[in-house]
């Protein structure tokens, strides 16, 4: 099948009349007010009449006012806020039929046909069912007089369309549930402050993460942690690990200098253990745990950091649990040793940026499912795949779902695995891969020398960006694990010039996941004409393939080196660009590193600002975001803040443009609204600049609203780096090497496809030869000439009560259309 999109425009009013609900159910998560609001407003933009059920399931049983109509300004300042201002609940009336008669009566009587579900791989099973027996409920209804024959007739269809709000990610078909990169913020921020004390007490620190059978969270957390172990429910260990413990304890202590380094070189993730469900350990789990946290702190390490998710099992289902955990180590090692268990913190705190887009994103598109829905259409689950909205087969999802249990009821583990889906399966793989006790079979003669050993650098050039040391460290760590030399060449390609280039070994980078910035040194300087001495740097280093990680300047240095090839033959070298910039206008990829943490930057900031004016008469702010040319941060920050308007480069704008959103504003204020929040990129015009929004908003909003403003500035750049920054980072480093070697191993290197960028393109990671990216750029502003986040942008209109044209995203798919290519999958 064909899945490109063809575009699709909707115009405000196009289906009138129509009833329409929203709901969310089972365990609360940020992000799902972000969802409400946008199914509110997108309902009320189409023209039909939305209703809130409140209370979940139990609402819908229980009718009555917990089904109340909602207007425009029922979901106004609701978007950074956590949990549902509509109340969540576990429904046990709604498990037996009787119950789901009640709903159904419910529900027909309000002539509610259409419902938007929000909740987790429960509620959206119970959402299946109900569907499924709709007809025979209304027959149940009609012959006990309880709705008419022409109420039974109307309203003989019911449309579903769900969207997972869940922390959890256990739902069959989604790569990422709404909620679930919150719950990874708040997990990460609470390791990142244990490991402080953990350093000081040289600790062990045992972390129980939430995720009921599911080890999503605690994988991405270990990998975003670096913590040295974590325990899934996907993965049990086997019984017979107290033996083959002290066996391996005795192999460690007699291991040489170089392989006790390969061994640590594996261990790529300071998170010393991870226990998820999926994946139970192997059986002689208690023997690799204690014999690796030995290791590193014989190494100097001074704390180790294990995960366990609550839903962790042994290979034969018994649970493993914390305090388990920590009797083995303490029994074993006697290491100081606590445990921390987060709990439901993890599903509080404000939504991150990603997730209230999300919710955005997907709730106008489960709004546009269900009205575009016929008799015969199939409940759909709308959800991202990669970076692309996709609806999928409610029914097969759940099916999927379930035979997920089942996999793990009959210990079938790898299936339980390959079920979860590709980004469950691509992160467990990493993750693996990264903590590896021994190096792959081939990497090392006998006598313990490396059998290839090539010689790899790595460098930055353009500004810091959190996630370029995740990389980095990432990077060096894989290629000390493989038997390469590393290379750093500090202060971009200003030290490459000078020679300012240092063999990095394993202790080099740790720590280095949860810092910002880039410890490496960059600068925006290109090679230029300093080509000759770069080349003679290569020749005296031997570097025979070089990782650039960077923004803008990053691709143009790539291309410069590349396009010199002829001249100079020290260039013929496999190249890889690993876009790197908070601006995120980098050609060849959706997303740069470090757009996500400026954006969460932005977006709490936004946050606190507008929370300043509480008590203030209206107030509007004006806000000026980074990004030069590049709108992205200031769209995607006004969505995520629920902006009234986001000012960029790319959509020209008049003063006539102006004029209209002033009196918007005004009339927004006059209907009650008390904050007003608009956005503009630093060089969206130079002529209608901050100053002059920020005084026309003053002049024009006099009596009504006052206005101020607020420059935002470097601390945009800075911070510690999000779950997603520092995943991204850690796995796009590791494919460029593979990438490196694969290319090293064709011999030399003269052709377009051995200078590439690595990108995130739509649904999967993509190398375009930065050759072919030349015709994608337009280099005068610096930005690819299309940009994908363009079609969000009648989307903040239309949730900031502007007129718009809604350009719809979805496109149908299978859950199997969905699994393809898992080679490449993000
Ligand atoms: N098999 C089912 N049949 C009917 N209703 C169900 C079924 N499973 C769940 N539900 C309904 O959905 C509600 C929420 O389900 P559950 O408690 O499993 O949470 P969830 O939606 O999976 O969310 P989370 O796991 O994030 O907490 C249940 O309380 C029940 O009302
Ligand atoms: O909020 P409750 O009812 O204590 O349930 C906790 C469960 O809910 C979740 O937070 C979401 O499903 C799980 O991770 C956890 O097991
Ligand atoms: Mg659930």
């Amino acid at each position: 099948m064909d899945l490109l999109t063809t575009q699709k425009f909707i115009e405000r009013g196009s289906h009138k009349g129509k009833g329409l609900a929203v709901f969310t159910s089972g365990g609360d998560s940020q992000g799902m007010n972000a969802a409400v609001r946008s199914v509110v407003r997108m309902g009320i933009y189409l023209g039909c009449k939305v209703y809130f059920i409140r209370e979940g399931y139990q609402g819908m049983v229980d009718g009555g006012d917990n089904i109340e109509e909602a207007n425009w300004s029922s979901v106004s300042s609701i978007i950074h806020k956590g949990g549902t201002i509509i109340g969540s609940a576990r429904c046990m009336d709604f498990i037996k039929r009787e119950g789901r008669l009640k709903a159904a009566f419910n529900l027909v009587t309000r002539g509610i046909t259409n419902l938007v579900v929000i909740g987790g791989d429960g509620s959206l099973t119970g959402a299946n069912l109900f569907r499924q027996e709709w007809s025979s409920l209304l027959d149940e209804l009609l012959e006990n007089n309880k709705i008419t024959k022409d109420q039974r007739e109307k309203y003989k269809y019911l449309h579903i369309a769900g969207m997972v709000g869940s922390i959890d990610n256990d739902f069959c078909g989604t790569d990422m549930t709404i909620g679930t990169d919150s719950a990874l913020h708040r997990i990460i921020e609470a390791i990142d402050a244990i490991v402080s004390t953990a350093y000081s007490h040289q600790r062990t620190f045992i972390m129980e993460v939430m995720g009921r059978h599911c080890g999503y969270l605690a994988v991405v957390a270990a990998l975003a942690s670096e913590a040295d172990y974590v325990f899934i429910p996907e993965a049990p260990p086997s019984v017979d690990w107290k033996d083959k413990l002290c066996d391996k304890l005795e192999q460690a202590s007699n291991a040489s200098e170089f392989v006790y380094l390969a061994l640590v070189a594996a261990l790529a993730s300071e998170a010393d253990q991870v226990f998820i469900p999926e994946d139970p350990v192997p059986n002689n789990w208690v023997e690799k745990l204690c014999k690796r946290l030995q290791q590193e702190r014989k190494s100097g390490q001074r704390l180790n950091i294990i995960i366990v998710a609550e839903g962790a099992i042994d290979r034969e289902g018994k649970p493993i649990t914390a305090e388990l955990v920590k009797k083995v180590v303490v029994e074993n090692l006697q290491q100081d040793t606590r445990i921390t268990v987060l709990g439901h913190v993890q599903r509080g705190g404000s939504p991150s940026a990603f997730d209230r887009i999300l919710g955005c994103r997907m709730g106008a598109e489960a709004v546009m499912a269900l009205m575009e829905a016929t008799p015969e259409t199939e409940s759909c689950v709308v959800s991202l795949d990669g970076n692309q909205a996709v609806r999928l087969p409610l029914m097969e999802c759940v099916r999927r779902t379930k035979a997920v249990s089942q996999a793990m009821a009959d210990k079938n583990f790898d299936l339980a695995v390959q079920l979860r889906g590709r980004s469950f399966a691509r992160n467990l793989e990493t993750y693996k891969m990264l903590t590896r006790l021994k190096p792959p079979k081939g990497a090392f003669d006998e006598s313990g020398k490396p059998s290839e050993g090539y010689t790899l650098a790595v460098m930055h050039v353009g500004a810091p960006a959190c996630g370029m040391n995740a990389a980095v460290r990432s990077f060096v760590r894989n290629c000390i694990y493989r038997g390469d030399t590393v290379l750093g060449i500090h202060d971009g390609m200003e030290g490459f010039i000078s020679g300012n280039i240092v063999k990095m070994d394993w202790s080099d980078v740790t720590g280095w996941v949860a810092q910002g910035g880039a410890f490496l040194g960059t600068k925006r300087t290109l090679p230029g004409d300093k080509k000759g001495e770069i080349a003679a740097r290569i020749k005296q280093f031997n570097i025979q393939g070089l990782l650039i990680i960077g923004g803008f300047e990053a691709y143009q240095a790539g291309l410069e080196l590349y396009e010199s090839r002829s001249q100079f033959p020290e260039f013929c070298i496999p190249l890889v660009v690993i876009p790197s910039t908070i601006s995120n206008n980098v050609p060849g990829t959706d997303f740069s590193l470090g757009a996500d943490t400026a954006l969460n930057e932005i977006t709490e900031i936004c946050d606190r600002i507008r929370q300043s004016a509480q008590g203030t008469k209206r107030r509007v702010f004006v806000i000026e975001t980074m990004g030069g040319y590049c709108g992205y941060l200031a769209t995607l920050a006004g969505l995520a803040g629920g902006a009234d308007a986001a000012y960029i480069y790319e959509e020209k704008f008049s003063i006539k443009d102006l004029q209209q959103d002033v009196y918007h504003m005004a009339s927004k204020m006059t209907g009650g609204i008390q904050r007003g929040l608009i956005l503009r990129n630093e060089k969206a015009n130079d002529n209608y600049n901050t100053e002059f929004i920020y005084r026309l908003y003053s002049e024009e909003g006099k009596g009504l609203f006052t206005a101020r403003m607020n420059v935002l500035g470097h601390m945009q750049q800075g911070g510690s780096p999000t779950p997603f920054d520092r995943n991204m980072g850690t796995k796009m480093a590791a494919k460029c090497l593979h990438w490196l070697v694969e290319n090293i191993q064709k011999g030399s290197a003269n052709t377009p496809d051995s200078a590439c960028l690595l990108g995130v393109v739509k649904r999967q990671y993509k190398f375009t030869p930065l050759e072919d990216l030349k015709s994608q750029t337009n280099f005068a502003q610096r930005v690819p000439k299309q940009q994908w986040w363009m079609k969000l942008r009648p989307l903040l209109r239309i949730l900031a009560k502007h007129d718009s044209t809604y350009e719809e995203e979805g496109m149908y798919m299978t859950v199997e259309q969905g699994e393809i290519d898992s080679e490449n999958v993000i």
